[in-house]
């Protein structure tokens, strides 16, 4: 019989590897302060976070009841695009845990890769500069397909390109549509409660939900791969 193939984790980014919060609020804040708008606050990016920056900047403008025009917006883009650039790593950093998790992982021999919803250069600069890079065997962005998650495609095309198998890949996230993106494509998910979801993640229904990266090892996630293939030889 011939082995296995190696198991391969597939990280969401804002809110689960990294505590970004601080950053997205002060770009995100200097882009709608071009139009005359009051700042938003990290109870507010609950709620805007989660689909990129352009329907973050649509979603900001709304909660402030300023009507904005569809020209307006790419301009308003290139203005976040900018600023997060140019501030990059700022305040950011990895949620504790995380960096030794993912050694113990690549130590068993594990795959790992990031599915986010982030513009897939924001996000590899943001890995490049935190020296996370070279952890992942491929990063791929809201932007790197014409679909996104919860789109089951970007999860199976982000297997892809990093080489995996579907049957052997686990999804973890902070928020709905890390939830549903793994449901959607068949694969099972871990919830953090860390991260930017404006319902508790347990009422998201994932698979399991762990508080702290040390938590994720090798033998959960093989437990979480053994329960699923369980679940389709039903
Ligand atoms: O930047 C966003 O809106 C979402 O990013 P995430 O998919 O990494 O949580
Ligand atoms: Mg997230």
């Amino acid at each position: 019989m011939t082995p296995a193939p190696a198991p391969l984790v597939v990280f969401d980014l804002d809110g689960t590897l990294l505590d970004t919060h601080a950053d997205l609020v002060e770009s995100l804040n200097h882009t709608i302060a071009a139009l005359g708008l009051e700042p938003v606050s990290y109870d507010d990016l609950t709620h805007l976070v989660g689909q990129g920056a352009r329907v973050m900047i649509e979603r900001a403008c709304r909660l402030r009841g300023h009507p904005l025009e569809a020209e307006a917006l790419p301009a308003l883009v290139e203005r976040f695009v900018a600023h997060y650039s140019a501030g990059m790593p700022g305040h950011t950093q990895p949620y504790p845990g995380l960096v030794a998790a993912m050694d113990r992982l690549k130590s068993a021999g594990y795959r790992l890769a990031v599915c986010t919803n982030k513009m897939e250069s924001l996000a590899l600069g943001l890995l490049d500069k935190l020296d996370l890079v070279n952890y992942f065997d491929a990063i791929t962005g809201g932007d790197t397909f014409p679909v996104r998650k919860p789109d089951p495609r970007h999860l199976t095309g982000t297997v892809e390109r990093a080489g995996g198998d579907i049957a052997r890949t686990v999804m973890i996230g902070d928020s709905i549509n890390d939830i549903a993106v793994a449901r959607n494509a068949g694969v099972p998910s871990i919830a953090v409660p860390f991260g930017y979801s404006d319902v508790p993640v347990s009422s998201l229904d994932p698979d399991i939900t762990i508080t702290h990266f040390d938590e994720l090892t090798s033998e959960l996630v093989e437990g979480l791969l053994k329960g699923s293939a369980a679940k389709v030889a039903v």
